[in-house]
């Protein structure tokens, strides 16, 4: 059986990779990464300048997931243009991921111009969970500003693009969004970042259990699959079949991941899981997979991407 596959008319050897944020920031991580199972890697999301971040702590482990504020340390875009530039010149025949993001439209086309000056071939992802304008939700939940951006974007950027979407929970906001994203030459979406604005208490202290926003913070691992799957498949039924969909939220096992594929994702990324068994995790998900699908007699994952059923 294979789990290869393709995204941007780019050939990937396994469908498994991390997501953005999650053992990524710095050249060691993203070469564990470049050694482990994974068929590429994305970076952590990189802005114009370098930032430090939120105070500490600002991630937090649960037995259900995460909640984390880190609040977008990164080494800055031009940092990870170097060091992936550089892993592809060693690797020419892998492809991979610059995840990149700007606090307004101007950054957005800034940061992508510094993409086509570096001369990288990979794709890039635009995470559009990017907090906007004080007093307007995250870019994300502000459908204007997400056509603007797009808008402005596609005149300027040429090479492959995907969007990092933030979780909807509404018929109607999957088909607002569904709606703009199809006018753009998009090479997939990634469902779902973080659900947004969540809290963890620690009971025995009555206290939060991060820093920043008096413990406020994105959720991730078993509390979000639900909600991943269901962004995964509604993109998937109302986008034009050449926008791919990326799933990632809930993914720690074989059975995640068949159920990403079956609700139409052609990859999917891990985030929680990854950051609780590090890049090892790789080679237990590509078996888990490849055993389900020698069970299900399925032997490439077009057997069964998108066919999840209805009950008629
Ligand atoms: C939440 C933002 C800081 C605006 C963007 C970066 C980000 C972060 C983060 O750096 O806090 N955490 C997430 O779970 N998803 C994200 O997209």
């Amino acid at each position: 059986v294979s789990t290869a596959t393709n995204i941007a008319q780019k050939k990937f050897d396994n469908c498994i990779m991390n997501a953005s944020g999650v053992w990524c920031s710095d050249e060691n991580e993203l070469t564990e990464l470049d050694r482990s199972e994974a068929s590429s890697f994305v970076t952590k999301s990189g802005t114009l300048q370098p930032r430090k971040g939120n105070p500490q702590p600002r991630y937090f482990p649960t037995s259900l997931g995460s909640i984390n504020s880190m609040g977008l340390p990164n080494q800055g875009l031009d940092y990870y243009l170097e060091v992936v530039n550089r892993l592809q010149q060693r690797k020419p025949h892998k492809n991979y991921f610059v995840s990149c993001t700007g606090f307004n439209v101007q950054e957005d086309i800034s940061l992508l111009k510094k993409v086509a000056v570096s001369g990288f071939t990979g794709v890039v992802e635009l995470n559009l969970s990017c907090p906007n304008v004080p007093g307007k939700p995250q870019t994300g939940y502000d459908f204007e500003t997400v056509d603007n951006i797009l808008k402005t974007v596609f005149k300027s950027y040429k090479g492959p693009l995907g969007v990092k979407l933030p979780p909807y929970f509404d018929i109607v906001h999957f088909n607002q969004m569904a709606q703009i994203l199809n006018k753009y030459p998009l090479a997939y979406v990634n469902s779902v970042n973080s659900i947004g604005n969540g809290l963890y208490i620690d009971d025995t202290q009555e206290q939060v259990v991060i820093k920043p926003k008096n413990g406020f913070g994105g959720i991730g691992g078993d509390y979000i699959k639900p909600t991943a799957l269901a962004n995964v498949h509604a993109f998937y039924q109302r986008l034009n079949p050449d926008i791919q969909i990326i799933g990632t939220g809930g993914i720690k096992n074989g059975r995640d991941i068949f159920e990403h594929i079956l609700c139409g994702a052609s990859m999917v990324q891990v985030g929680t899981a990854l950051m609780k068994e590090g890049p090892d995790i790789f080679a237990r998900l590509t078996r888990e997979l490849k055993a389900i699908m020698r069970d299900k007699g399925y032997e490439k994952i077009a057997d069964f991407k998108g066919k999840l059923q209805y009950i008629e």
